[in-house]
């Protein structure tokens, strides 16, 4: 495509050099720039893409798009916002992917990875074409790939949006983090659906306070809907969780169909007689497409919240409630969300994503509402991350724990030592008494001794990794599987 071509996108801009000059393919990290490429200068948070210009020509970028020259011999297109020329260009780049599918956005706290797998298995089980996009996975078409981020930079966005549309793609489920659109990485994205989850603390050392944390969520909602075809296929719809304070400040910035869910308020589609037990979960569904009685695998009333938020979505595409049920009471856990861990131990070993106090406060309530002995929890606190959420973890999981093994979880680039003592306020809040936790800065050995301390009827809850396979460590991602680890562990002790 012709640089000027991309510049007749943007009202206020201008070339520096030869218009004609063809690009055939757009970057925005110097390290991964290929001859023929656009490399976009984005001025980020840590450093200032402009300065790589020289190093993104050298390994072939045909041009550049600057907020200023730059003494560079390649064409130039100058904009006053890179970050949002980038989003642009990469829509009209890759030829407004997002149109060709349907396209539902879930974004939230908690449950974003767990409500797309859902969604997925029940559009997929209708025999849509569907894509997925998330902190695990990316699926498009037969294709599924490990992913580094929840949700990709708009260059690497629409790329995979236009391959998903080229494979024939009905669906594109995909979880939206905040940080995604707070630097704006999903703008030009059209959704037919967004989905709330929940908001409670996370991300505060990114968004600074609660209230602006709720805010760029809220841009998912606040940018659907505007524009009404009278054609039923490309209504838009905000599908918001009853039960959470955040839904009524989205349901008043959208112009898409509201629609809602819940258990403890009135709601569209709502959830009664919950049943929970370490096995799953039965409830029944009041939905505006009738009621059903449901008995799914995922354990947690958590866990219904995801279902609901599924099973709305699902109806709103028009599939009746009975498939719905089928396809949801198929679903196993969802990789590293309370996975059973079962290396022939006389007790229950779970691996979980909690991260966050509400996520932990989740997975322990249930875990303790089925456990007959003791809960024995094994946790720690991500490094470059949120540190007023330390404490408050630390509080929550003694709240409902009998023994604690704080331990690492990806100190990055902090000292792991420092991590485990900003959670220690948080537990002596709680008056959990000095013999009943630990501090071990080595994962490993944190496993070891949960796994060596329990009885049977007690239960390992290990927090955090989920399906992570790294430790990171300054740095550097060391192999690391709280699964792998833990059965290690019991083979260990188990050993005769
Ligand atoms: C806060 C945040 O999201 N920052 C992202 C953002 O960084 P930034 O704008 O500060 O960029 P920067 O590092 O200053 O670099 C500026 C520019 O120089 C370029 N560069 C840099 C070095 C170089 O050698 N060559 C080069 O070209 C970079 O590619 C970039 O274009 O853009 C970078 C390039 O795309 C991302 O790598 C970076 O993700 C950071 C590392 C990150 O950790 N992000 C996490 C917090 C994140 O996004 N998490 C959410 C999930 C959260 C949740 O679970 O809810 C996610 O969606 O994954
Ligand atoms: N609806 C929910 N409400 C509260 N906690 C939940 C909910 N769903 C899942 N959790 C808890 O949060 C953890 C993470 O769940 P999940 O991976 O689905 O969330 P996510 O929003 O995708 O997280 P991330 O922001 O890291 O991508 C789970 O392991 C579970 O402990
Ligand atoms: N998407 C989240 C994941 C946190 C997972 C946890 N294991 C950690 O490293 O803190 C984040 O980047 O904050
Ligand atoms: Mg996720």
């Amino acid at each position: 495509m012709q640089l000027k071509e991309l510049a007749s996108q943007l009202a206020v801009s201008h070339i520096l050099g030869d218009g004609e000059t063809v690009v055939t393919g757009i970057q925005t990290d110097s390290r991964k720039v290929r001859p023929g490429d656009l490399f976009l200068c984005i001025s980020g948070l840590v450093t200032d893409g402009h300065q790589y210009a020289a190093k993104a020509v050298q390994a072939g970028a045909a041009a550049l798009v600057v907020e200023h020259d730059v003494d560079v011999e390649v064409p130039k297109l100058v904009v006053k916002d890179s970050r949002y020329a980038m989003a642009v260009i990469a829509c009209h780049f890759y030829g407004y992917p997002s149109r060709e599918m349907k396209m539902i956005g879930v974004t939230g706290t908690n449950g974003k990875t767990t409500s797309t797998y859902l969604i997925d298995a029940i559009l997929s089980g209708q025999g849509f074409r569907t894509g997925l996009m998330g902190t695990i996975q990316m699926k498009i078409g037969s294709q599924v790939t490990d992913m580094e981020r929840t949700t990709l930079e708009a260059v690497d966005l629409q790329r995979h949006l236009r391959q998903m549309a080229d494979v024939g793609t009905d669906y594109c489920i995909m979880e939206v983090s905040s940080h995604a659109l707070d630097l704006g990485r999903v703008k030009g994205c059209r959704f037919r659906t967004g989905v709330f989850t929940n908001l409670t603390q996370d991300h505060l050392d990114y968004h600074g306070t609660m209230e602006r944390y709720q805010a760029a969520k809220g841009l998912l909602f606040s940018r659907l809907g505007n524009e009404f075809t009278g054609r039923s296929d490309e209504r838009q719809f905000a599908l918001l969780n009853a039960d959470d304070p955040a839904s009524a400040e989205y349901a008043k910035q959208t112009a898409a169909q509201v629609v809602t869910y819940g258990i403890d308020s009135e709601a569209d589609v709502r959830a009664e007689r919950i049943e929970i037990s370490s096995k799953g979960t039965r409830f029944r569904c009041v939905t505006f497409k009738g009621t059903a009685d449901f008995q799914t695998k995922l354990v947690g009333k958590f866990n219904v919240y995801n279902s609901l938020a599924a099973i709305a979505a699902a109806l709103l595409e028009g599939i009746e409630l009975d498939a719905v049920k089928s396809s949801l009471e198929a679903v196993h856990a969802v990789d590293g969300r309370l996975e059973v861990v079962d290396a022939g131990q006389p007790f229950l070993v779970l691996v979980d994503y909690a991260h966050t106090p509400d996520g932990l406060d989740n997975a322990l309530s249930t875990v303790k509402q089925f456990t007959k002995g003791r809960v024995l929890c094994v946790f720690g606190c991500g490094g470059d991350r949120d540190r007023t959420k330390r404490p408050l973890m630390g509080k929550v999981t003694a709240k409902y724990s009998d023994y604690l093994y704080v331990t690492s979880d990806n100190p990055r680039t902090e000292d792991p030592g420092q991590i485990l003592l900003d959670i220690v306020p948080g537990i002596e809040q709680s008056g959990m008494p000095a013999e009943r936790y630990e501090l071990i800065a080595d994962r490993r050995e944190a496993i070891e001794k949960a796994i060596a301390r329990a009885t049977p009827d007690d239960v390992v809850l290990i927090a955090g990794k989920g399906h992570e396979a790294y430790q990171e460590i300054m740095g550097v991602k060391h192999d690391f599987d709280d699964r792998q680890v833990a059965k290690e562990a019991i083979r260990g002790r188990f050993r005769d």
